[in-house]
């Protein structure tokens, strides 16, 4: 898929719902009820994190829920987007760009989120074709007032930060020009979802689902 076929993908997937929560699922029989928690609570967009050995099959799992739009994260290799791909997810994201995995994208059918930190990266994914980025390590790599300097020359990319966002900060980012939505790993942590506390997720999930993004939605 072109880059710019996938930017305008990421950017209608972005729009849904001010926050994608980043999911680390070492259990898959987890996939389904969390997945439901989650739309449940307002935020249909999710990013599964290929960190265990049970992503690919959470993937798969969650892929059938309805009113899920699942994705698959930490993409590193050609191998990653192809297995993503065929586990049924329906974006991708990476922390980071090669242009290995660019020309895999590329050649697949997976919209890639590819990841940026710097201008430099930025304007070698924007070079491509994609105007919308994962700002990666979000909090590390300058946090707000990085993305608002970066909007200043820059004002055509939009970015999803990631890396350190929580209910304290969303709502500062999701304020600026050039942010579509943020990603974080706060609406499901590990504990509530080994324990199953279904409920208590949801209500994580309505609380960012309620920051909106005053920005520009
Ligand atoms: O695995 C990937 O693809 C990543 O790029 C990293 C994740 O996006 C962050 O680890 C989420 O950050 P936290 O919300 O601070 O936990």
């Amino acid at each position: 898929m072109t880059p710019h076929a996938a930017s305008e993908i990421l950017e209608t997937l972005c729009r849904r719902a001010p926050v994608i929560p980043v999911l680390v699922i070492e259990d898959a029989t987890q996939a389904r009820p969390l997945a439901e928690a989650l739309v449940a609570g307002g935020l249909p967009v999710l990013e599964v994190t290929l960190r265990t050995d049970a992503a690919l099959e959470a993937i798969r799992q969650m892929a059938s829920v309805e009113g899920v739009i699942i994705g698959a994260g930490t993409l590193i290799t050609p191998g990653d987007v192809e297995a993503a791909q065929g586990a049924g997810a329906r974006f991708g994201v990476s922390p980071g760009a090669t242009p290995m995995l660019l020309d895999a994208a590329r050649a697949g059918a997976l919209p890639l989120l590819p990841g940026a930190a710097t201008a430099t990266e930025a304007m070698a994914l924007m070079e491509r074709g994609f105007t919308v980025q994962k700002f990666f390590p979000a909090e590390a790599a300058g946090g707000v007032a990085a993305l608002r300097a970066l909007a200043g020359p820059l004002p055509h990319i939009r970015f999803c930060p990631t890396g350190g966002i929580g209910p304290g900060n969303a709502a500062e980012y999701l304020a600026l020009p050039n942010t579509l939505c943020v990603g974080g790993s706060w609406i499901a942590p590990k504990a509530l979802t080994e324990a199953g506390a279904w409920a208590e997720i949801t209500a994580l999930a309505r609380a960012a689902a309620a920051l909106g993004a005053p920005g520009i939605r």
